[in-house]
């Protein structure tokens, strides 16, 4: 068994996400190293959530470990549109920058979708441009940056698939979650390996029935512990997307009530029942992270050609 998928002392193995994250980082900083010029990564944050600063600054954590120049653009939350839109602009024509991400959310008031179109495709590491859809979905993904959560997922799927010694070609997918940053890049992922796949959704008549039908599960909803263990049939695949604070037990040092994070899957009643499952924390997320670099190392290496 690979160290990435471990037994959890339950009927399911467990999909280690930081395993995984530290092997596409090594990887990733190796090729960096050499390259003529650094790879250098903008991110662009908004406001002050304290999740995205956590976020974010993990970026620039693991950019700096891959040997990037790594740039964070802190912005008040005063920002307008338009001051948002002109920074991008400058960053897509800096030569010394090949990748920029803006973090979402963005505050009330931005329209997302027009700033995440004045990127440059080519910069647009996290594969949220037009073009890049585009090209995902025609099956171009040797040009595609593709979305950092939803590749992440797929590395996690083919390692656990491998450890199952299960194919992925004409298995059934069930994505709950039609999300443009997830659910619907997971499902152009899955079909370019040949899974037959569904996109199920709040609308979806029985929707405990259709995930049982499910080789592999991702949960993509944003609904803490939604997925319960009888919506998964057994040995199956499952992939938790989801990253949900709850409330905790107890307080804080500084008074305020403890949090934790969960998933969109009931993680105990899942490894009752599962093949193998992604934890939440320590599954998906870090993956996030890890092929952020990996799609900065590629328009690095595009940009040199
Ligand atoms: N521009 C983008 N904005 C957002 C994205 C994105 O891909 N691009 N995704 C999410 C947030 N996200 C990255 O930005 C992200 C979320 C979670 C993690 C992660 O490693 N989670 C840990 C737990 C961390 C914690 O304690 O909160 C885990 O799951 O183990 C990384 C990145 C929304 N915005």
């Amino acid at each position: 068994m690979s160290e990435i998928v471990k037994t959890s002392g339950k009927k399911a193995l467990l999909i280690d996400g930081k395993a995984a994250q530290a092997e596409v980082l090594a990887r990733v900083a190796a090729e960096a190293a050499l390259l003529k010029q650094k790879p250098g990564l903008a991110v662009v944050l908004v406001g002050e959530d304290p999740a995205s600063q956590v976020y974010v600054k993990s970026k620039g954590k693991a950019a700096s470990a891959c040997g990037f120049l790594s740039v964070q653009h802190d912005l008040p939350v005063t920002t307008t549109q338009a001051e948002l839109i002109a920074l991008v602009q400058s960053l897509n024509v800096d030569p010394a920058i090949h990748g920029i991400l803006v973090q979402l959310p963005l505050p009330k008031g931005i329209d997302a979708s027009k700033v995440l179109e004045t990127i440059a495709p080519e910069k647009d590491v996290d594969g949220f441009h037009p073009v890049n859809v585009g090209l995902l979905a025609t099956g171009l993904t040797d040009r595609a940056l593709v979305p950092c959560t939803p590749a992440g997922a797929m590395l996690l799927i083919e390692e656990a698939a491998k450890a199952l010694g299960r194919d992925i070609s004409g298995a059934e997918a069930v994505i709950v979650g039609r999300s443009n940053i997830v659910g619907k890049p997971m499902a152009q992922l899955l079909l370019a390996r040949n899974a037959t796949v569904t996109v199920a959704h709040s609308r979806t008549r029985d929707l405990p029935a259709v995930a049982r039908r499910a080789d592999i599960l991702v949960a993509a909803v944003g609904r803490p512990e939604m997925i319960r263990g009888d919506w998964i049939k057994p040995g199956a695949l499952v992939i938790d997307v989801g990253i949900n604070r709850i409330p905790g037990e107890g307080f804080r040092p500084d008074g305020q009530p403890k949090t934790r994070l969960v998933g969109d899957v009931a993680l105990q009643e899942a490894l009752e029942v599962a093949g193998a499952i992604t934890p939440v924390p320590g599954g998906v997320g870090p993956m996030t992270i890890a092929l952020l670099m990996s799609n900065t190392l590629r328009a690095a290496k595009l940009a040199a050609l």
